[in-house]
């Protein structure tokens, strides 16, 4: 009988009769051992194989592989005799592709403890430390995962107490600090500790710290993380991409550095963005961090204040322009495709006219997206259309909703076309919606001079908007108090443009449940703060916020609902999903289905008190759930080639079920596996 301490997952240790400590791979869902039952037992070299079935909560019925062995040593041999008889004995070549085999170290000794994908700090087995040539280089006490994960914990929360009283930039970047530190020691340990608090350190190791930590790279810089390509790189990329050490990459966050969040134009301090977003692609999509790559391309800067500082380290020059800049970026995409066909690349916080020129120039050549343009804008329908169900309308009902957008950027157009696509499958193409937009020079009409072509079919007739008494570049609170809309959505950096006056005026919204989306990264440059905007525009609001804000406290008993309206909940699951399909292209099909996905997944009791969106805390699940619609969406537009041994056709037979499993069994999850040396 199998018994073991933890739920049953990928790879895990258990405790066993007749042998003392047998690793396990298994496929399946999380049970736990004491309803699994050892079905059958084949033994083929020193490995021996159980067939077990486990009930999973849904009563169903699910075989599990799993792949034993006397000692934590499994030679790459063994695992691949393993391997085939996992797959005779279900004859299924997707169960065994479910068996991660051991992780393979071309190094050993000290060079191990040095390398955060390996290093276990003192957490190598003694059997380990012999054969990797660890032994003397640590003190002697094994410690488990559990004791160390309890350890950081606990100088985390030592931290917390410690740093009491201190300002909130000081804690912040203390915070980072540490996790940093973890991070560039032993990303095994440091994965588990952000999966399991999502919650508390997304806000450290994404927005809003991370904008903070992009502020202050230079001075914060102790190792590199990533790669850089510069203007001066020129004709070498394809031989510098090979600098990069893994074998296989599959998920790229790229960035220009040229609009960090709402901070501007931060130049190469801006690979904080790739990074935290790529962190938040191991914690919710499971990629695994030995495919990840967070990549800068310094192609200048034009912050005179960083070109004037002598720690900046990145290109001291101004941005390249037109078609010298359009040239590098097109060596980079070509260099990656070359190296890593199949790479998936999310382009990253671009100015707006190359946010939407390269995703133009791109996304039918390479499987690629612009997270601003496409993830924003799938998040923000979700939240537009809860809106609808918050008022006790039907979905349709979108089609009338008077919206207000303030800001008319990558992100604020991308929400604009997106919906506009959402209007026209509903009330047909030539549905009229009430979408008003302003930018910095107030409202947009087609009165406007030199209006950028992106936001002309938002531009409204002066005919149009004559009859509400406003004209074009009228100002945000004239707009609001005319229209009366039952949104207002904010996407343009600047932090406090919701004010007071603004806010009071949507009290007389004609909505009977109006939503306020201050969604413009970090915090402070937030359109309005959560507390504000539920003091003056009433307890009856839907509010969202690009950075997390706590729930508000109305002071009757009843407590201001926050949500977080911000791209992670969809980026995840776009990237995994055009991964595990092996689509060469993402399609708007793709992305609708995203957006349809995470729109859909609330309950009716949930959007009625207000929740738009899931917690935080089940990232992970609702990950799954969109990868999975993204696979399905590249499977009927015929596009899905498949990943590694499952190939179209079986793509093509899975119920919807059958697909989140799928999506599922394919997520890493942080674990230490057996290491296994070869030169
Ligand atoms: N919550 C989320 O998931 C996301 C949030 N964002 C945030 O949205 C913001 C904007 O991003 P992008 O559209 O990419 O930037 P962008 O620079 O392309 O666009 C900013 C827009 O805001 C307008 N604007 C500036 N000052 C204004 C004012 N006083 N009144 C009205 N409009 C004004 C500009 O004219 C421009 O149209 C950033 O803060 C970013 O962090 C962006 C993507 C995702
Ligand atoms: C969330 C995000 O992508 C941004 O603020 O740019
Ligand atoms: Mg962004």
């Amino acid at each position: 009988m199998v018994h073991t301490p933890v739920g049953l997952r990928r790879s895990c240790t258990i405790f066993a009769d007749p042998f003392p400590f047998l690793t396990v791979n298994s496929f399946g869902a999380s049970s736990t051992a004491s309803e699994a039952q050892v079905f059958s037992f084949h033994k083929c070299g020193d490995i021996y194989i159980h067939t077990i079935y486990i009930d999973i909560a849904r009563g169903r019925k699910l075989a599990v592989v799993a792949v034993c062995a006397v000692s934590d040593f499994l030679s790459p041999e063994m695992w691949r005799v393993a391997r085939s008889a996992a797959s005779s004995l279900r004859g299924s070549r997707r169960f065994s592709m479910a068996i991660p085999g051991p992780c393979i170290v071309h190094k050993r000794g000290a060079d191990i403890l040095h390398d955060p994908w390996f290093n276990k700090d003192t957490g190598f087995p003694v059997t380990e430390r012999d054969r990797l040539g660890l032994r003397g280089l640590l003190p002697p006490r094994v410690i488990s995962f559990e004791h160390q994960y309890d350890r950081f914990m606990e100088s985390y929360r030592s931290l917390e107490k410690n740093t009491q009283g201190q300002s909130e930039g000081f804690v912040a970047l203390s915070k980072w600090r540490i996790l940093n530190r973890l991070h560039d020691r032993n990303e095994t340990l440091y994965y588990r500790v952000l999966i399991n608090n999502i919650k508390d350190f997304a806000p450290i190791i994404y927005t809003p710290t991370v904008g903070l930590v992009c502020q202050n790279y230079s001075g914060l810089f102790r190792r590199p993380r990533g790669m850089y390509f510069s203007a001066k790189d020129k004709g070498e990329m394809m031989s510098m991409i090979y600098n990069w050490p893994a074998q296989q990459v599959d998920m790229i966050v790229l960035t220009d550095g040229s609009r960090i969040l709402g901070l501007g134009d931060l130049g190469v301090q801006g690979i904080g963005i790739p990074i935290g977003k790529l962190d938040m692609y191991v914690a919710a999509a499971g990629i695994n961090p030995q495919r990840i790559l967070p990549v800068m391309l310094d192609v200048g800067t034009n912050n005179q204040k960083l070109l004037q500082d002598p720690l900046y380290l990145g290109l001291r020059q101004p941005r390249l322009e037109g078609e010298e800049y359009l040239s590098i970026v097109d060596e980079f995409m070509e260099a990656v495709h070359a190296r890593w066909p199949k790479a998936v690349v999310q382009f990253e916080d671009f100015q707006m006219k190359w946010a939407f020129e390269t995703l133009q120039r791109y996304r039918k050549k390479f499987c690629m997206f612009n997270d601003d343009v496409q993830g924003t804008a799938g998040v923000a329908l979700a939240g537009l259309l809860g809106t609808v169900r918050a008022q006790g309308r039907p979905l349709s009902d979108f089609a009338n909703q008077k919206i207000v957008v303030v800001g008319a950027g990558s992100a604020g157009l991308g929400v604009l076309n997106m919906a506009l696509q959402a209007v026209s499958r509903m009330a047909g193409p030539t549905a009229d919606p009430h979408f008003f937009l302003l930018d910095k020079d107030g409202l947009i009409t087609k009165e406007r001079k030199d209006i950028d072509p992106a936001a002309v079919p938002f531009a409204k007739a002066q005919g149009e908007v004559e009859g509400l008494g406003l004209r074009e570049g009228a100002s945000l609170l004239e707009v609001v108090k005319k229209v009366k809309p039952h949104v207002l959505l904010g996407l343009s950096g600047v932090g406090g443009i919701f004010n007071e006056e603004v806010l009071r005026a949507m009290r007389e919204s004609d909505s009977t449940k109006p939503a306020i989306f201050a969604m413009s990264n970090p915090t402070m440059n937030a359109e309005c703060t959560a507390m504000d905007a539920f003091k003056h525009a009433g307890e009856n609001i839907v509010f969202a916020s690009g950075s997390p804000f706590e729930h508000v406290d109305l002071g009757n008993g009843k407590v201001g609902h926050v949500n977080q309206a911000n791209n992670m909940y969809l980026f995840p699951g776009i990237g995994l999903g055009a991964l595990l399909s092996g689509a060469r292209i993402i399609t708007d099909g793709m992305l609708q289905a995203a957006a349809e996905c995470l729109a859909s997944y609330m309950t009716d009791g949930e959007i009625l008190k207000g929740i738009l969106y899931p917690s935080i805390n089940s990232i992970r699940d609702i990950t799954a759930e969109v990868g999975a619609a993204v696979v399905r969406a590249a499977v009927a537009e015929e596009l899905a080639e498949g990943h590694h041994e499952v190939g179209p056709k079986e793509l093509a037979i899975m119920s919807k079920d059958e697909m989140v499993q799928y999506v599922k069994d394919n997520m890493w999850y942080p674990v230490y596996s057996p290491l296994v040396h070869e030169k």
